[in-house]
């Protein structure tokens, strides 16, 4: 059987907010089109695991690798959104000034130069993939917050990436709204996308992950199908863990 190749490769990673070390050696490869859930209590290094893969934060050692290209600290942004890794944050951070058609066309036509009418048409499919082509001439201040992050997923699509990483993408929706973008994200996992989720979704993890990263003090301290994540009556700190969260 021959392995898929590496979407991405963390070895030996290391990172430091001053003197304050908070990633520890992670060693981590993705395969393309698998879905990877991250897992882990507050404070443990889930976001800053993922902003160093698409450099949102530099890391001080080892190395990082997407679609075999070695991503370097201090790269230009721009090379980043080349690379093709798109990103879904808690708090949306669409352009509140722009409508949502404009949201998704503005990386399109200045970045990769798409005309407009080309980037409009583009939106307009990927409003319907996430099932809000009505909202495209609003603005986010006028949208739930489940329609603002379905939009901020069309606009990560625009790009057309080959990853997407999403850092909590429903934590900060009222419950009601969670569904509507996890449906969206099972779509995606679906069309086989790769994809890296920071998430507390745990019934989502289960549903959707390949397998589940559980980190703990900076460092990865598990990785696992989540059959074996939510069974293994070894794996203490797993149980630990998910009662903490239910608590
Ligand atoms: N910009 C920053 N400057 C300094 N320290 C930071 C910064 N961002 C995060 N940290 C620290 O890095 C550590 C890891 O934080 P991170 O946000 O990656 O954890 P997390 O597991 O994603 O947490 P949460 O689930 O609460 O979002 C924490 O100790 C945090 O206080």
């Amino acid at each position: 059987m021959t392995m898929a190749k590496p979407a991405v490769v963390m070895n030996g990673v290391n990172k430091w907010y001053g003197a304050h070390q908070v990633l520890y050696d992670i060693n981590l490869e993705i395969a393309e089109g698998e879905r990877v859930a991250v897992c882990g209590p507050s404070g443990s290094g889930k976001s800053t695991m993922i902003r160093t893969i698409n450099q949102l934060e530099p890391h001080q050692s080892g190395h990082i690798l997407v679609d075999g290209k070695e991503v370097v600290p201090g790269m230009k942004r721009i090379d980043l959104i080349r690379s093709d890794v798109g990103m879904v944050f808690q708090h949306f951070n669409l352009f509140p000034h722009l409508s949502v058609l404009e949201n998704l066309t503005i990386a399109p036509r200045t970045v990769r130069g798409m005309s407009k009418r080309a980037a409009e048409e583009q939106a307009m499919t990927l409003l319907e993939r996430v099932r809000i082509p009505e909202q495209a001439h609003k603005y986010p201040g006028q949208l739930s917050g489940g329609q603002q992050q379905r939009v901020a997923i069309a606009r990560s699509l625009c790009m057309s990436p080959r990853i997407m990483l999403f850092d909590e993408p429903t934590s900060a929706l009222d419950p009601e709204m969670v569904r509507e973008v996890l449906d969206v994200m099972v779509q995606l996992a679906r069309e086989h996308m790769t994809m890296v989720v920071v998430t507390h979704e745990m019934d989502f993890a289960r549903e959707v992950a390949d397998r589940i990263v559980f980190m703990d003090a900076g460092r990865i301290v598990e990785i696992n199908p989540p059959e074996k994540f939510f069974t293994d009556p070894d794996s203490q700190r797993t149980r630990d863990f998910l009662r903490r969260i239910r608590n």
